[in-house]
């Protein structure tokens, strides 16, 4: 224990990629910032390297740390989420006074943290989930920041995020979410989401490469003349930057190439479906990127069905390999394709329609998933500034949210942002090549799960129909479930193995 009168403002304990640069973006801004991490190497690695960014009080114990922060005391935990979150608040938590902060700035759960709230609560102690998005450099320059917590917490804290939080338009990208989990609750959403980005752009790439046979660096002019247009947006850029990278140890041979291809995934986009699950909001587009990572990775009967399961007669094999054999080179322009060569700007045009249209209903499952958990939790969140809170510093930051934040400023009660007139009409332009796509990627047996369910997504919301009262029929029939009429209000059965008169049930 140190006697020394305390300095900082602020500390950060979890030093790796994301607290080390949040700890330096912090103290970039003024503020003293006390650091600490459980082993001792990456605090004095921070202070070594980093120290002259800014006032750094480093801590080489839990005790020395909170004893160098002024009180109320502020604390950022950056650890992994779960267990390890867990055992730094148990570690913290007894060392700590009635009003002072405890931040957890990882990707938690946020059923974990609205446990971890409530129990500190009772001790007195302000525990603030926030979610950060931006990764490594977004740590350090501004990334997007989502903080829940109690009003109380969120006045000392709210003006410190702002500060480190990229500015966009003049309007930092932090906001108060809501109460308990309700940040961490935004986060996962967010990551849900980019979940659903990446295997659209993903889908995209791969029938451009197999429609078109063109070679990844080829491609990559495709995704960086897209990213001037209305898709523009930070996964599209860095998606020109992978196709257009090397095999650092082959110069000649695309990097994508010889990556294996099976994605893995740290449990946040799990989390959205199976929270979407309990909430009963339809998350398809992100649920099929979940799985789609799942099938990635599901080796062993990916290699029984290969030379197994026969693809469509008609492409050719080079097609469905899409000269991207690991060790070959990528084809040559227009050769290999299943689409004629003279045809490919106008396939081109299509597939950008399609991933658009798709991405826009993934956004818009999002947020209706982000109304449902707050309409659950009382969480009060605003849709339209949760968009502008993601405009700049997050994984999914885009053109088209200032797009979404204006569609919830006009009308906050929104029912889908699909039937925002801006949205709508985007979509239908792109309709007529969305489904061009959908049934050339299935023609061309390439998977497009996201563009397909996404478009059946589309289809549920827009007839006026569905198929959905065969299903109470048959729910009825075998459990007498009992059905709903279009004419007349109440609960009905039929009585299926007797006379089959109908009877009121409520
Ligand atoms: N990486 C990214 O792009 C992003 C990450 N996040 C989230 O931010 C958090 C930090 O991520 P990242 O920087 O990548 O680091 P990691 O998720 O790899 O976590 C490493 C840190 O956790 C500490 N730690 C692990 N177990 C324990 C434990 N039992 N007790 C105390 N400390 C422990 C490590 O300490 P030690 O050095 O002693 O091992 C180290 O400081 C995570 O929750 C992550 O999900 C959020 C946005 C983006
Ligand atoms: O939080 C993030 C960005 O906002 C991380 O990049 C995200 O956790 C990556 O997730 P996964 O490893 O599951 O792909």
């Amino acid at each position: 224990m140190t006697n020394e009168t305390p300095t900082a403002q602020i500390g950060v304990t979890g030093l790796a990629t994301m607290g080390r640069n949040l700890a330096r973006n912090i103290a970039r801004h003024g503020y003293v910032t006390a650091v600490h991490n459980r082993s001792d190497a990456k605090t004095k690695a921070l202070v070594e390297e980093f120290g002259h960014e800014g006032t750094f009080v480093p801590g080489y114990s839990a005790e020395e740390f909170v004893a160098s922060l002024t009180s109320p005391r502020t604390i950022i935990i950056m650890v992994k989420a779960g267990a390890p979150t867990d055992a730094v608040i148990d570690e913290l938590a007894p060392l700590l006074s009635e009003g002072d902060i405890l931040v957890d700035g990882g990707n938690a759960h946020f059923a974990d943290t609205r446990r971890r709230e409530a129990a500190l609560r009772e001790r007195g102690i302000h525990f603030a989930g926030v979610g950060v998005s931006g990764g490594e450099e977004g740590a350090l320059l501004g990334p997007s920041i989502m903080p829940g917590g109690s009003e109380h917490a969120y006045a000392k804290l709210g003006p410190i995020l702002a500060d480190i939080a990229v500015d966009v338009d003049g309007t930092p990208c932090s906001t108060h979410v809501g109460p308990d989990g309700a940040g961490h609750f935004v986060k996962m959403v967010h990551n849900g989401i980019e979940y659903a980005d990446m295997q659209l752009i993903a889908e995209a790439y791969d029938l451009l490469r197999h429609g078109l046979g063109r070679t990844p660096a080829q491609l990559a002019e495709v995704f960086e003349s897209w990213n001037s247009g209305d898709l523009e947006s930070f996964l599209i850029e860095i998606t020109a930057r992978v196709l257009r990278q090397d095999d650092p140890t082959t110069p000649g041979r695309p990097l994508v190439d010889v990556i294996v291809d099976e994605a893995e995934q740290k449990g946040t986009g799990r989390w959205t479906v199976q929270t979407a699950l309990d909430l009963g909001t339809p998350v398809s587009g992100i649920a099929e990127a979940v799985f789609a990572r799942a099938l990635s990775g599901s080796s062993a009967q990916r290699k029984a069905a290969q030379g197994v399961l026969p693809g469509p007669a008609e492409v050719p094999a080079d097609a469905e390999a899409g000269g991207a054999r690991v060790g070959e080179p990528g084809g040559e322009e227009g050769a290999g394709g299943f689409v004629d060569a003279a045809d490919a700007e106008s396939f081109i045009d299509d597939v950008r329609a399609a991933l658009y249209a798709s991405k826009v209903v993934a956004y818009a499952q999002g947020f209706d998933m982000i109304r449902a958990g707050s309409t659950e939790y009382g969480w009060g969140i605003d849709p339209g500034a949760m968009a502008t809170i993601w405009r700049g510093g997050c994984i999914i930051r885009a053109r088209f949210l200032d797009r979404i934040r204006e569609a919830y400023e006009k009308q906050p009660d929104l029912p889908s942002l699909l039937v925002d007139p801006y949205f709508a009409d985007a979509v239908a332009r792109g309709q007529e090549a969305w489904r061009r796509v959908v049934v050339q990627s299935v023609t061309a047996g390439i998977p497009a799960p996201g563009f397909s369910s996404s478009l059946a997504y589309y289809d549920g919301l827009r007839r006026e129909r569905s198929s959905a009262a065969l299903v109470q029929g048959q729910r009825d029939l075998f459990g007498a479930h009992t059905y709903r009429r279009v004419d007349r209000p109440g609960s009905f059965h039929v009585e299926w193995g007797g006379d089959l008169s109908e009877s009121q049930t409520a």
